[in-house]
């Protein structure tokens, strides 16, 4: 695979967690650990619902299915206690950065066209077999 263009990942916006149960998952975070975690946001086009874990260097995304076919239910029929599910990076120009991607020989997930994200920013994922078994979610910001 071509050496990616030094630069192009930014920060981590996110590393997220498939849970078969959100609202205990939210509990454990808020009253165990104490974190402040947003209300949740069922994002059907993406077949998930999600609540960010707000932590000062960056969030954590805790997900669990919604409705059918969606993306990580077989994540969760092999792990049903749930599991580290991707890391999320930002990049300031998503299209330039998937086609550096493709050109380089990496699997972009879907048709290429970047989604609408939980923030409203343009979001693509990397094949996790390209990248050491991790899912990479790609964040314009
Ligand atoms: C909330 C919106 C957005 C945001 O703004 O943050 C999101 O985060 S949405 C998050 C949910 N959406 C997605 O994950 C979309 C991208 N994911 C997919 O398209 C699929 O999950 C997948 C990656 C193609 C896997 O689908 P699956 O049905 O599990 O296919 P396979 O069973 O064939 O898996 C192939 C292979 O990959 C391994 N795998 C699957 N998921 C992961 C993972 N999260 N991390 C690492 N590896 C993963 C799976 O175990 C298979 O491996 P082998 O068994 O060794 O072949
Ligand atoms: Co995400």
């Amino acid at each position: 695979m071509q050496e990616k263009e030094a630069g192009m990942l930014g920060r981590v916006n996110h590393i997220a967690i498939a849970v078969p149960n959100l609202a205990a998952a939210t509990a454990s975070y808020r009253d165990v650990l104490g974190a402040r975690v947003s209300p949740p946001q069922a994002l059907p086009e993406h077949g998930v619902t999600v609540v960010f874990v707000e932590l000062p260097n960056t969030k954590v995304e805790l997900l669990e299915p919604l409705g059918e076919g969606s993306p990580i239910a077989a994540f969760l029929e092999k792990s049903p206690s749930g599991g580290m599910h991707h890391i999320c990076y930002e990049v300031d120009d998503i299209l330039s950065a998937r086609d550096r991607l493709v050109a380089g020989g990496a699997r972009v997930l879907g048709d290429g066209t970047p989604k609408t994200g939980a923030h409203g920013k343009p979001v693509l994922f990397l094949h996790p077999k390209d990248f050491f078994g991790t899912l990479i979610e790609l964040e314009e910001v």
